[in-house]
């Protein structure tokens, strides 16, 4: 199924500028004499990726407040689709099954001028990150595997992907190579707050060439 998050009217009195935070929505091919046209989406999300504890829920939901835009955060919506907690759905369906479950609803989310906070694993999925470069800017949180530990404490307890005999460490060496592929933009938010985290992100994104 499909997920259409946030959708468009045309308005028949001209060209629509419909602005919200950086994402401008054109509509092309207007006709002013029978009103239709044909809304081309500047698919101008944000998608936050990272390792679990890195903070992107709790950037994110400030950062869409900042920008004015939505917030998504994928873990939410696998478990509204599923009925279930995350921590049941990796015990009931295994890791496999669960990465699975990741993979397409992250490859279902249709939306723009959204702010996407996504699940550690997301990067095990690689028709799922296909689709969220293509859909928006995909920014890496990066923080230190010392600073994560601290945060993080039982990450069995927190339903993360992890395999027999994996640890933090190891988890976090496997990783980091995928969070570095998949990202268009690195930031280390090694020392930051929250605040201040969210702020060198809104610079970031200000100094992209290709804001639409
Ligand atoms: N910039 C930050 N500095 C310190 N702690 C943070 C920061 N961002 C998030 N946290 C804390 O880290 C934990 C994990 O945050 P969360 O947003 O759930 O991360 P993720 O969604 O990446 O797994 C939470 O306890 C949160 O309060
Ligand atoms: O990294 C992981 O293996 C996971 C991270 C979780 O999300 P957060 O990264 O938001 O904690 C959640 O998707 C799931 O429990 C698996
Ligand atoms: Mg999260």
């Amino acid at each position: 199924m499909k997920r259409c998050y946030n959708q468009l009217s045309i308005s028949k009195k001209g060209i629509t500028v419909n602005k919200i935070g950086t994402s401008i929505k054109h509509l092309r091919n207007y006709n002013r004499k029978t009103g239709n046209g044909v809304y081309v989406m500047d698919m101008k999300n944000i998608i936050l990726i990272g390792m679990p504890g890195a903070g992107k829920s709790t950037i994110g939901v400030i950062l869409a407040k900042v920008l004015g835009f939505h917030f998504i955060d994928t873990d939410i919506v696998i478990q509204e689709q599923e009925k279930c907690l995350l921590k049941d759905i990796i015990e009931s369906k295994g890791l496999e099954g669960f990465l699975k479950i990741e993979n397409q609803v992250n490859c279902d989310i249709i939306t723009e001028g959204s702010v996407i906070a996504t699940g550690g694993s997301v990067i095990y999925g690689s028709q799922a990150m296909d689709h969220l470069r293509e859909i928006g800017t995909v920014i890496y949180i990066k923080l230190s595997y010392e600073t994560l530990k601290k945060r993080l404490g039982n990450i069995r307890q927190r339903g993360v992907v992890l395999k027999k005999g994996q640890n933090l460490k190891s988890l976090y060496e496997e990783r980091c190579p995928l969070y570095e592929k998949y990202a268009h933009i690195i930031v280390d938010s090694e020392g930051l707050g929250t605040e201040e985290l969210m702020e060198k992100i809104v610079c970031v994104l200000d100094e992209l060439p290709d804001k639409k």
